[in-house]
């Protein structure tokens, strides 16, 4: 028998651990609307080493996430730990960036991890732009190289780990989400005409970003299985809030800069490390603001 008084208690005695009550994320979103001019409808969260964006805007109102109700805080070298309103490129579009995200790896919660992007929901944001530091698989991606994410592989997913896992509240989004239409087609055209006018085209790819817990770097054997199942690039975020966006209903675009080759060969004497990851992301900084801030612009006018 369905929903017999058995069933019913046991659903209630589910413990939601997606979440601060709803009134929590109300009350985060009050206080940022309350202490800044912009209403924005983009949102950007930059990636390891890739926070310039946030610095390149105009007319800022800057939060230091310490000091914003119920935020985490960066514990990641590479991510400032500050969210920035302000205006980008020569049309002064208003938009949001999170100078630094937040892992799984840092001890995190996923609903943490996903806590802004709900905020930017409440906050009036329908486009996610994500970016972040990856490690290239195809062997046709060079350091310095830009992927356009195409699509993902969640293989935290797999394992039963997502921010949707718990109660559901259908204020944010359905229960049952689609993910086969995560990163919009219209977003992803836009993109791929601005790269060329930046001068791009020679090393922008589309591809496929396969997310990982970190915060170790793959072995050699878990690289060549992940690039025969498909993956470009793999990497250790992102998916969480992609997966949180398209719950409540943003449309998203997402960037990875490729920061380091992944070694798939037992005989190379190289490895993989975080310095490396920051310094190809202050080198390629401008490259990827000049991307983000040109879709932006398009899609401002
Ligand atoms: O925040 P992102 O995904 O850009 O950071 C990447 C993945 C790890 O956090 C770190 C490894 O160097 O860079
Ligand atoms: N998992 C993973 N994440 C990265 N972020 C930047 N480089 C890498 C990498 O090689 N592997």
């Amino acid at each position: 028998m369905m929903n017999g008084p058995a069933e019913r208690k046991e659903e209630a005695s589910v413990v939601p651990v997606n979440s601060l009550p709803f009134d929590e994320y109300v009350r985060t979103a009050n206080f940022l609307r309350e202490k800044t001019r912009h209403r924005p409808k983009i949102a950007i969260i930059a990636g390891s080493g890739l926070g310039g964006l946030g610095n390149a805007l105009e007319q800022t109102d800057i939060f230091d996430y310490h000091d914003i109700p119920n935020f985490p805080v960066s514990t990641v070298v590479g991510h400032a730990g500050r969210l920035a309103f302000g205006l980008l490129g020569p049309t002064q579009v208003p938009v949001v960036c999170m100078q630094g995200r937040f892992h799984a790896y840092e001890g995190y919660p996923q609903w943490k991890i996903t806590f802004p992007v709900r905020i930017f929901k409440l906050l009036g944001v329908e486009i996610l732009i994500v970016t972040n530091a990856v490690g290239g698989l195809n062997p046709e991606y060079h350091v310095g190289d830009i992927m356009l994410i195409k699509d993902h592989i969640n293989f935290a997913g797999f394992a039963g780990v997502s921010a949707l896992c718990g109660v559901n509240d259908e204020r944010w989004g359905p229960r049952f989400p689609p993910m086969n239409d995560a990163y919009d087609k219209g977003l992803r055209a836009l993109a791929r005409q601005t790269a060329p006018e930046c001068q791009f085209q020679d090393f922008f790819h589309e591809g496929t970003y396969a997310m990982v817990g970190g915060p170790m770097f793959e072995t050699c054997a878990e690289a060549r299985m992940l690039r025969s199942v498909g993956g470009d690039v793999v990497g250790m975020s992102t998916v969480s809030e992609v997966i949180t966006a398209r719950h409540c209903g943003m449309k998203v675009l997402g960037f990875s800069l490729i920061t380091n080759v992944v070694i798939q060969d037992e005989t190379s004497d190289d490895t993989a490390n975080h310095q490396e990851v920051l310094q190809v992301g202050i080198h390629r900084a401008k490259a990827m603001q000049d991307l983000v801030s040109g879709v932006v612009t398009k899609l401002g006018s």
